[in-house]
């Protein structure tokens, strides 16, 4: 017999019966690139909490995401295909990480646009952007920033793209990888063997591909 519901709990649907509801935000600390809050909100019974959040002082207005990542593929002649990350020393870690190529969405820009000049600033490569998602969540338990992310097709072919070369800004240095679609997930093992952090975005996408191979079978009910 399915029990009563409590107050504000989530049903089979993934709805709640009641909704948490924002009050108020109070700014605890700025600096130039983040800023740390405290966020109100009542929850689905309707008792107040406070949440600790951090986001970016460069947030654009509106649905706008704060960045953009690019899925890129890189396809070739006689080659597999291959995608395109990124190896850079992360000062959140201490370490260097390897994520796809991404960047912040500068003011007035398109996200596509976003994607192309981050694309060619970190890797020095020219694309067709084939895809985009919504913005969606990057940490959300502890910030409200998002990304699109944008699946851009790269003609390796093409004569600009023989022999790519970064745009890298002041004080950033990126080490390219071009890595086969059939060997990331193994790749992102080893990098992660080797001291490296793996973005869990990146690791997702290698993850789900397995599935689709068959070599990671998901649990399907009988
Ligand atoms: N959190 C933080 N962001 C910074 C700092 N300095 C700084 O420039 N930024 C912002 C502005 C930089 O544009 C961005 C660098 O982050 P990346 O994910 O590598 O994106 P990109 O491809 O560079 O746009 O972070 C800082 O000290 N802290």
């Amino acid at each position: 017999m399915p029990s009563e519901k409590a107050a504000g709990e989530i049903s089979e649907n993934g709805t709640s019966s009641q909704s948490s509801t924002f009050i108020k935000q109070e700014d605890l600390a700025s600096g130039k690139w983040l800023k740390l809050s405290n966020v109100y909100y009542a929850d689905p019974t309707g008792r107040q909490r406070v949440w600790e959040v951090t986001s970016r002082t460069t947030k654009v207005a509106g649905d706008l995401p704060d960045a953009v990542v690019i899925i890129p593929i890189l396809r070739r002649n006689l080659h597999y295909d291959c995608t395109i990350l990124v190896k850079q020393f992360r000062p959140a870690f201490c370490k260097y990480t390897i994520e796809f190529p991404a960047g912040l969405l500068d003011p007035n820009e398109t996200v596509e646009t976003c994607a192309k000049r981050e694309l060619k600033e970190e890797t020095g490569y020219t694309g067709v952007v084939k895809h985009s998602t919504p913005a969606s969540a990057l940490d959300g338990g502890m910030s409200n920033s998002t990304a699109q992310f944008l699946t851009v097709q790269i003609d390796g072919d093409l004569p600009e793209n023989q022999n790519p070369e970064q745009k890298s800004d002041e004080g950033e240095f990126i080490e390219v990888l071009t890595v086969p679609m059939d060997e990331l997930l193994s790749k992102l093992n080893e990098y992660s063997t080797e001291g490296m952090v793996v973005d869990s975005r990146l690791y997702m996408y290698a993850l789900a591909m397995e599935h689709t191979k068959g070599m990671v079978q998901p649990k399907t009910p009988k």
